[in-house]
C-alpha cells in the first residue's frame, strides 16, 4: 500500500483552482436530469467494443533494455538468492508471473522482509492492450467462458492486416511528429532546462494523443508483425475511429449484453444493425488459428514502428534522457524537494507546486524487490494518463459530452537517466527517518538506470492519512468519486479497479465556502457536486482499464492468483476477490460494478474510521447507503442514489463559478 509523510509544510490546494468550481447557491435533487440520462442509455447503454488486435503478456518476449546495466548483479527473471534483507513479504508478490519473470521462478530471500503489506502492489506487471485497427468497425467483446476460450475459426477469413480505409490524417500527424523527433535528433535542446528555478511555473504541455495512440498502434502492430505471431483476422463490422471529445462513440463500446456474461463463449456476435463486414485482428489472448499469414498479408510496418522507447522521448518532447536533476529543475530548487509518499513502483516528491513520481525502468536489477518495469508498460501508463488528462474540461471552448477533474492531472512526463540526484536521496533519507520507508535505498542506481517521471498536480494526502472532519467532508468524498468514476466510465469504459486510500488523494481547501462545487459534465449534462472545501482525485491507475476508442488497456489479473489471496475480512482484500467474481477473471472485458465494490469499500473505510464527529444517524445513513450500493451496476447507477440527492447540483442551481 502507499503510504505517505506526515509532510510538515504541505501548501493547502492546488496550484491552480480546477476551471469546474462553482459556488452553489441552491440544494436540488438531480431527479430530472438523472431521469434523461438514465433514458439516454449512454454509459451503461448499448456499447459495444471491436476487438481487432490484442496480445497477452505471456506471449510477449521481454524486450530488452538498451545497454541497460544491472548494477545489482540481478538479471529479470533470474532467481535471486539473496543474503541482503529483502523487503517484502506480501502475499500478492510472491508470484512473480510478468514480463522479465517466468512464472516460478521466484526470488529467495533469507532475510524479514520489511514490507508487510500484502496489498502494497501487484506481483505481476505488464499492462495488456487490445488494438482497434483504423477505421474499422466493432466487434462486440464478449466475456468467453475461460475453458472455452477458442472459438471455432470464422468461416470466412481474410486475410488483410488492416482493415478499413487509412486514416490518412492521423498519418500526416504521425509522419510529422516522426520528423520533428528526427530534428530534434539532428539538434537537440527541446526543453528548458539545466538551472535550477525556484517555483517556476510550468504551462500545461499539451500532448496530441491521437498521434500518440496512433504511433504506438504501428509499432505495436509492426513488432507482432516482425514476430510473426499467429494471427487470427476475422470477419467482424468495422470499427469507427476514435472520437475527441472524450466520448465513446456507442459502437465502440463493449455491448451490455455482453458484459459479464459467460454463457455466450463466442467472440463473435455482430451487433444488430452493423452488416458493414471487414477483416480485424482479434485479440492475441485468444489465439485461434494454427495458420501464419502470408507475408504479402502483412503491411510493412517496420519503418514506421518505433521502439517504446523512443516513443516515450517522444511524448516527453526530448531527443534523449536527461538527468533527474535537470528535470527537477524546472520546477524547483534542490534543497527545496520533499518526499510526499512511496509505492512499489514509484516515489513521489513535491517538486515546487508538482508532484513528481519517478518510476525506474527497463533496467534489469531489482527494485523494491520489483522487476522493474519496461519501457512498453510505461508507455502504456503514460496512454492512460493522457486519457484521463483528456477528460478534464477543456481549456478551450469545446464543450465536452463527459468531463471531471477527479483524477490527478498529469503535467507532464519525463524520461530521465543515471543515478538518483542527491537532492532526491536527501528528501528520500528524510522521508525515511520519520516513516520508515518500505522501499530499497535508491542510491545504488546506475549511471544507465532509465526512469519516467510523472508529473502531476499536487493531490494533497492520502485518504489513509486524511482524517476528515465532519459527516460533510465524508459525503464530498463519496459523491466527488463516484461522480469522477462515472464520468470515466460513460466516456472510456473505466474501471480502476485498485482504489484503496492510498489511492485517492484529499486535499482541504479553506478558502472554499460551505457552498462550493465542483463542476462535471455526464453525458452531456452539466452537473455540480458540492465540496464542503474539500478536493479530491483519484490516482494510480496501474490496475485500471480503459477503452481509448482505439485499444483497451488493461492488466491481466487471472496471472496473478495471489492478489486474491488476502487476508479474509480484510476490506481491501475482499475488494479484489468480489472483482475476480464479477469479472469472472476475464479482465479484458467491460465491467463497470467493480467500481461500485470499489465505492462499497470506500464507504466502509469511512464507516471503519469511526470518526468521532459522526453522529449515530450519520452511521446509519452511511450503514443504509452502503446496503442500497449493492444493488447497482456501475457508478452512474450509484449517483442516482438518494444519498447523493442533497450533494449533486444541476449547473443552474450551482452560483457561478468563482474559479
Ligand atoms: N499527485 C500526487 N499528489 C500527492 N501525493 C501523491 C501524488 N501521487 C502520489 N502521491 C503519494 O505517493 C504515494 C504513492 O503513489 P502511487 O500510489 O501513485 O505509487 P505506486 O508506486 O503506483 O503505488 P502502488 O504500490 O500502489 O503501485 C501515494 O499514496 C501518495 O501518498
Amino acid at each position: 500500500m502507499a503510504r505517505e509523510a506526515a509532510a510538515p509544510g504541505r501548501t493547502a490546494g492546488k496550484a491552480s483552482a480546477p476551471s469546474g468550481h462553482h459556488h452553489a447557491g441552491a440544494r436540488g435533487g438531480g431527479g430530472d436530469l438523472w431521469s434523461e440520462i438514465m433514458a439516454s442509455g449512454g454509459g451503461g447503454g448499448a456499447a459495444r467494443i471491436g476487438v481487432v488486435y490484442g496480445r497477452r503478456r505471456a506471449a510477449q518476449e521481454a524486450s530488452r533494455p538498451r545497454g541497460a546495466v544491472d548494477v545489482r548483479g540481478v538479471a529479470a527473471g533470474e532467481k535471486r538468492a539473496s543474503f541482503e534483507p529483502s523487503k517484502r513479504t506480501s502475499w500478492n508478490r510472491s508470484l512473480s508471473i510478468r514480463r522479465g519473470v517466468a512464472a516460478g521462478e521466484k526470488r529467495a530471500s533469507f532475510e524479514p522482509s520489511k514490507r508487510t503489506s500484502w496489498n502494497r502492489s501487484l506481483s505481476i506487471r505488464g499492462r495488456e492492450s487490445i488494438l482497434f485497427a483504423p477505421g474499422t468497425k466493432i466487434q462486440p467483446q464478449q466475456n468467453p467462458c475461460r475453458a472455452q476460450k477458442r472459438p471455432p475459426k470464422p468461416g470466412n477469413r481474410v486475410k488483410r492486416t488492416f482493415g478499413g480505409p487509412p486514416d490518412l490524417k492521423k498519418e500526416k500527424a504521425y509522419f510529422e511528429e516522426v520528423d520533428a523527433f528526427e530534428l530534434m535528433e539532428e539538434s537537440p535542446s527541446p526543453k528548458n532546462f539545466g538551472t535550477w528555478a525556484r517555483g517556476m511555473e510550468q504551462n500545461y504541455i499539451v500532448h496530441d494523443l491521437s498521434a500518440i495512440l496512433e504511433r504506438w498502434k504501428i509499432s505495436k502492430l509492426a513488432k507482432f508483425a516482425a514476430s510473426r505471431p499467429l494471427f487470427d483476422i476475422m470477419e467482424t463490422p468495422a470499427v469507427p475511429s476514435v472520437r475527441s471529445d472524450c466520448s465513446l462513440h456507442d459502437s465502440c463500446r463493449t455491448p451490455e449484453k455482453d458484459r459479464g456474461s459467460r454463457t455466450n463463449p463466442m467472440r463473435r456476435t455482430i451487433p444488430s444493425g452493423l452488416s458493414d463486414k471487414t477483416s480485424i485482428f482479434t485479440s492475441f489472448s485468444e489465439l485461434k488459428i494454427k495458420e501464419e499469414p502470408d507475408d504479402s498479408s502483412i503491411p510493412s510496418l517496420s519503418a514506421e514502428a518505433m521502439t517504446a522507447f523512443a516513443q516515450l522521448l517522444l511524448v516527453c518532447n526530448q531527443s534523449a534522457p536527461i538527468t533527474l536533476a535537470e528535470a527537477f529543475s524546472t520546477y524547483c530548487i534542490p534543497g527545496s524537494i520533499v518526499k510526499l509518499g512511496e509505492g512499489t513502483f514509484g516515489e513521489a516528491f513535491r517538486a515546487g507546486s508538482t508532484v513528481c513520481k519517478v518510476v525506474p525502468f527497463d533496467g534489469t536489477s531489482l527494485v523494491n524487490g520489483e522487476t522493474q518495469k519496461k519501457a512498453e508498460e510505461v508507455l502504456e501508463e503514460v496512454l492512460l494518463c493522457l486519457t484521463l488528462n483528456n477528460l478534464r474540461a477543456d481549456r478551450g471552448d469545446n464543450v465536452k459530452e463527459n468531463s471531471c477533474h477527479g483524477f490527478i492531472e498529469t503535467k507532464d512526463f519525463w524520461v530521465c537517466q543515471g543515478p538518483y540526484d542527491p537532492s532526491l536521496i536527501c528528501a528520500w533519507e528524510d522521508w525515511d527517518a520519520k516513516c520508515c520507508s518500505e522501499n530499497d535505498h535508491p542510491n545504488d542506481f546506475s549511471n544507465e538506470q532509465c526512469y519516467i517521471v510523472f508529473v502531476q498536480a499536487d493531490g494533497g494526502r492520502d485518504l489513509e492519512k486524511f482524517a476528515l472532519l465532519d459527516y460533510n467532508e465524508a459525503c464530498s468524498l463519496l459523491v466527488q468519486v463516484t461522480a469522477a468514476l462515472a464520468v470515466a466510465e460513460s466516456a472510456c469504459e473505466f474501471e480502476h479497479r485498485d482504489l484503496h486510500w492510498g489511492n485517492i488523494l484529499l486535499d482541504r481547501d479553506e478558502t472554499q465556502d460551505k457552498n462550493h462545487t465542483m463542476g462535471f459534465t455526464l453525458q452531456g449534462k452539466n452537473m455540480c457536486t458540492r465540496t464542503f472545501g474539500l478536493n479530491v482525485s483519484i490516482i494510480d491507475f496501474t490496475l485500471s482499464r480503459i477503452n481509448t476508442g482505439d485499444a483497451i488497456l488493461f492488466l491481466d489479473l487471472s496471472t496473478d492468483p495471489a492478489l486474491f489471496e488476502g487476508p479474509k475480512r480484510d476490506k481491501q482484500a475482499e475488494t479484489y476477490r468480489k472483482m475476480k467474481q464479477i469479472t469472472n477473471d476475464y479482465w479484458e472485458g467491460s465491467f463497470p460494478k467493480t467500481n461500485v465494490v470499489w465505492l462499497i469499500y470506500l464507504v466502509d473505510i469511512v464507516l471503519q474510521k469511526r470518526y468521532s464527529t459522526f453522529t449515530s444517524k450519520d452511521d446509519r445513513e452511511l450503514r443504509a447507503f452502503k446496503k442500497r450500493l449493492a444493488k447497482y451496476d456501475s457508478a452512474k447507477d450509484c449517483l442516482t442514489d438518494s444519498f447523493f440527492s442533497d450533494l449533486l447540483l444541476s449547473d443552474e442551481d450551482a452560483q457561478p463559478s468563482t474559479a
